[in-house]
């Protein structure tokens, strides 16, 4: 084996996100600092941190692209000044006239962008009960799966409804992952039926830690969320969870963990699922 990281701080901060971006970006700086204060060294933010609305209207008549975008440049800032590892779960980002992506964004203690990665499942749903979402009808979803270096291991990336396709999780996990971000605004319905479970699951599969900080609560546009942020354990541990009114949860994270999950239940090295040229799945080995 070699050098394990020693453990440190994670931070999930739980939001109620509206439509006033100024006043998202402050309530989310204030958990921030709150959660710095606490001890936090890595500190992620739910999806659609700084804006929560899905109408064509609203979003395009706000969202710009990365590069000017006053979430990021804020966010930016406050890493650098606090000097901690900051997650922007996501933010809409302009890419098209008529497309923005759901980009989570990686900022390290200097304030500098260390990995972006554009949300790769659409949540095109249609609910019992009447709700429906199509994400796609003005997001462009992203094509390729992104990992990062955090001081402590590897990062894969991920954005809510990302987190019923296992085989991203499992693809990071191979790739050298020991920490899974899974920032989200599950529904309340399906929340409640499926929220602990998945993430869960996840973490038991990769032998990853999960940090899945979510939003939670009525929010201005209408729509509940399910709240619930999460920091789960290799081992399939919860190790801090929120109600849904906004606030941080915090865990401290051993890094040396994650081996030890492995190396009880070696699934990841026992995987033999191999994709045949049909698209069928056989074992390895089968004639
Ligand atoms: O764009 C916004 O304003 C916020 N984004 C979201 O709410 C996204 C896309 S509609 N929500 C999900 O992916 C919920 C997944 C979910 O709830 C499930 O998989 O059950």
């Amino acid at each position: 084996m070699g050098m394990t990281a020693a453990p440190f701080k994670a931070a999930c901060v739980q939001l109620r996100t509206g439509r006033n971006v100024q006043e998202n970006i402050e309530a989310a700086s204030a958990l921030i600092r709150a959660a710095h204060g606490a001890g936090a060294q890595f500190i992620a933010t739910p999806e659609t941190t700084s804006l929560m609305e899905l109408k064509a209207d609203v979003l395009f008549a706000t969202c710009v692209e990365e590069a000017k975008d006053p979430a990021l440049l804020a966010f930016r800032q406050l890493a650098e000044e606090l000097s901690v590892w900051l997650l922007v779960g996501s933010l809409a980002l302009r890419v098209a006239p008529d497309k923005v992506v759901n980009r989570s964004l990686l900022i390290g203690p200097d304030g500098s962008l260390k990995a972006r990665y554009d949300k790769i499942h659409m949540f095109d749903v249609d609910l019992p009960g009447g709700e429906s979402y199509r994400e796609s009808k003005n997001y462009r979803a992203g094509t390729e799966a992104v990992i990062a270096d955090l001081p402590w291991g590897r990062l894969g990336l991920s954005v809510c409804y990302d987190l019923r396709f296992p085989y991203l999780y499992r693809q990071l996990a191979k790739t050298g992952a020991s920490f899974l971000t899974v920032p989200s605004a599950f529904t309340q319905k399906t929340g409640e039926a499926h929220w602990h479970v998945l993430l869960r699951a996840r973490a038991i599969e990769t032998g990853c830690f999960v940090i899945a900080p979510a939003q939670g609560g009525t929010h201005e546009n209408g729509r509940q969320t399910y709240g619930h942020s999460l920091i789960i354990s290799p081992w399939g541990e919860i190790l801090a969870e929120a109600a849904q009114e906004p606030t941080f949860i915090l865990a401290e994270i051993d890094p040396a963990k994650v081996a030890e999950a492995r190396s009880r239940i070696p699934a990841l090295d026992h995987d033999r699922a191999v994709l045949a040229p049909s698209g069928a799945f056989k074992a390895s080995g089968e004639a």
